[in-house]
């Protein structure tokens, strides 16, 4: 079997001046080719998980292994060309346009203070028109709903072209039809060869879309497996602290609370 694309080997992290880890010696490791899904209460720590996944910030002891090399051993450019993270919110102080803003994933391959090429603006087109924002190109990204933004992130990873690509609660703003379509994004990418990492707190997004979970619970990783073997009222219902209920229903697996 393939080495896996990243590996968490017993990292800890603590955000400065906080007085406990919210990452307590975490081990993990994400097969090539698959989506994972990581799931967890709130405060458990899987942002923080992905902000290192991507070198945003670095473990204070353990090592973060990313196709077979120490993440530290990358420049931030390399880091660019591989992995893309699409973050649940960004501050946005300018007015760009949606295709300006998602050119901005083309900076890994652009040598300093290079303007994009038209190839670099074809690839952000395609990127727009996979999550269905084209008919926006020309806004102002100022000028968004909640789930129009969401997916203008998922856009502008895309056109990192990514071979990782991070998802941090990638649904939260959309409305079913949306929710679909990105769900089918995803899929599309997948065939391609990607390897998707997401957060999610929506059991049925994460049953239609991932083959592992990983269950996560104050900085620790509880349990890792495939969505066959987890999907299990004890196991979620120990994950989140309350009695869950889990069933399947016209072959979509559910979770209801009691
Ligand atoms: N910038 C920060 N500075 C200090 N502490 C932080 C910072 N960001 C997160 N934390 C703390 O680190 C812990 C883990 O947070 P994290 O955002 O990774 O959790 P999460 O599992 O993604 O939560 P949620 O499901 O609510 O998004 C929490 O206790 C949180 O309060």
């Amino acid at each position: 079997m393939d080495a896996p694309i990243l590996r968490f080997e017993a990292v800890a992290f603590r955000y400065p001046e906080t007085p406990a880890d919210a990452l307590q010696g975490l081990t993990l490791e994400v097969p090539r080719g698959q989506v994972t899904a990581i799931l967890g209460p709130n405060g458990a720590g899987k942002t923080t998980l992905l902000r290192l996944a991507y070198g945003r910030y670095l473990p204070r002891r353990g090592q973060v292994w990313l196709d077979g090399r120490l993440l530290t051993s990358y420049t931030r450019q390399e880091i660019g060309r591989i992995v893309a993270l699409v973050p649940q919110r960004e501050a946005n102080p300018f007015a760009y346009s949606l295709l300006e803003y998602v050119l901005l994933g083309r900076a890994p391959y652009l040598p300093p203070l290079q303007m994009p090429t038209p190839s670099d603006v074809a690839i952000a087109w395609e990127a727009l028109e996979r999550v269905g924002l084209q008919h926006l190109a020309r806004r102002s990204v100022q000028a968004l709903s909640g789930g129009e933004y969401q997916l203008l992130l998922v856009a502008r990873a895309l056109a990192q072209q990514p071979r990782l690509l991070l998802l941090d609660e990638p649904t939260s703003h959309l409305d079913l039809a949306n929710k679909k379509h990105l769900i089918e994004c995803l899929r599309g990418l997948l065939a391609e060869g990607v390897t998707i990492l997401m957060t999610s707190h929506e059991p049925e997004v994460v049953a239609r879309l991932a083959q592992q979970v990983v269950l996560m619970r104050e900085g620790r990783v509880l349990n890792q497996g495939s969505l066959e073997a987890l999907w299990k009222a004890e196991i979620l219902s120990a994950t989140y602290n309350i009695p869950l209920r889990v069933w399947e229903f016209d072959g979509h697996r559910l979770v209801a609370w009691e």
